[in-house]
């Protein structure tokens, strides 16, 4: 279902914290909790799809999400406090508790429940949780409109970019603020060198005379786990995939451009700035790898089905 804004329907009966499934509505927090306070918190987000052909709902690349959540936390000295096998357990558990048969969003977050003033995270306590919540497209598949900003984003030199950190995403939402106030779908934020780095949620692809184009991953961007999926499955297309540097510009003269992340999957984007990209629809190469990533998340794919959790 097309929400008009990404919201959040509804969360679902049991949330996981700290090892135990809890009722939704006792899963509250103190209000002197560290993290609402200063974003000391590190988290994913993951997609589970129902495939209504064998009634199964399949988790989409948990581990890999997992061992990102860990990275995160290592890097933010916070301590996860369960292993990549134990989160992906309590994953399964949590989707089959909530009686799970449609596709979903979920949350895992680590966060410093400690009440305290004291910046200092290292011995203070911590509190991890996973939410699921029923989700359909993050941003219209048909192709979105994107500004491209006048908020940088940060720079890794600034901010461990390579950790998915709650606080880095004021970034995010002043840049999404600055597009939607001027009319767009999308923010594209350039990196403190000039150079597009990602949108507010999502990498991005430039496509040019057949060529997929992508950021690398040491300009100021999250190494997006949908970025890494669509780089493998484009080639299986027998699409040519290179990682540089792309300028404001580039963007204006693309033949094809799309972002992807977890809740965007594979979004084409068919305007930046007021201009024009392609003929203004959907790319064929946008659509034909997005077409793909769906089938290889539905389980569709026999290739791909390592990257699969079944949860019945
Ligand atoms: C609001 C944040 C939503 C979150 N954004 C994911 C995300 C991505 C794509 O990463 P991946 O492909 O691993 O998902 C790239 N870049 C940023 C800043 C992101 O927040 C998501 O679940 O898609």
């Amino acid at each position: 279902m097309l929400n008009k804004e990404p919201i959040v329907q509804h969360l679902m009966k049991y949330v996981w914290v700290n090892g135990k499934l809890i009722p939704e509505k006792e899963a509250t927090i103190p209000i002197l909790t560290h993290a609402l306070h200063y974003g000391t918190s590190i988290f994913e987000g993951i997609r589970a799809y129902w495939n209504s052909d064998n009634n199964n709902l399949y988790v989409f690349r948990a581990r890999d999400h997992y061992v990102r959540f860990h990275d995160s936390a290592k890097i933010m000295s916070i301590k996860v406090g369960y292993s990549v096998d134990e989160l992906i357990d309590a994953t399964v558990e949590l989707l089959r508790a909530n009686d799970v048969h449609e596709d979903v969003y979920i949350r895992p977050i680590t966060f410093v429940s400690a009440s305290t003033v004291n910046l200092d995270i290292r011995n203070l306590d911590v509190t991890t949780a996973i939410i699921t919540v029923p989700f359909g497209h993050y941003l219209e598949p048909k192709g979105i409109k994107a500004k491209v900003v006048s908020w940088l984003r940060v720079h890794n030199s600034m901010f461990p970019m390579k950790a998915k950190v709650s606080g880095i995403y004021v970034n995010s939402v002043i840049a999404i603020i600055d597009a939607k106030v001027s009319g767009f779908d999308e923010a594209i934020l350039l990196n403190r060198d000039g150079y597009v780095a990602e949108g507010s949620g999502e990498n991005i692809f430039i496509i040019k005379d057949g060529i997929l184009y992508t950021p690398p991953v040491y300009d100021s961007i999250l190494e997006g786990i949908t970025r890494d999926t669509v780089i493998t499955i484009a080639r299986d297309l027998g699409l040519t995939v290179t990682e540089k540097r792309i300028t404001r510009e580039e963007l204006y003269t693309a033949d094809e451009v799309f972002f992807t992340g977890t809740a965007a999957e594979v979004t084409p984007v068919v305007n930046i700035d007021g201009r024009v990209i392609g003929n203004g629809e959907p790319g064929p190469i946008a659509l034909k790898v997005r077409s793909y990533y769906m089938d290889v998340v539905h389980g569709r794919v026999s290739k791909y089905k390592n990257w699969l959790t079944p949860i019945y």
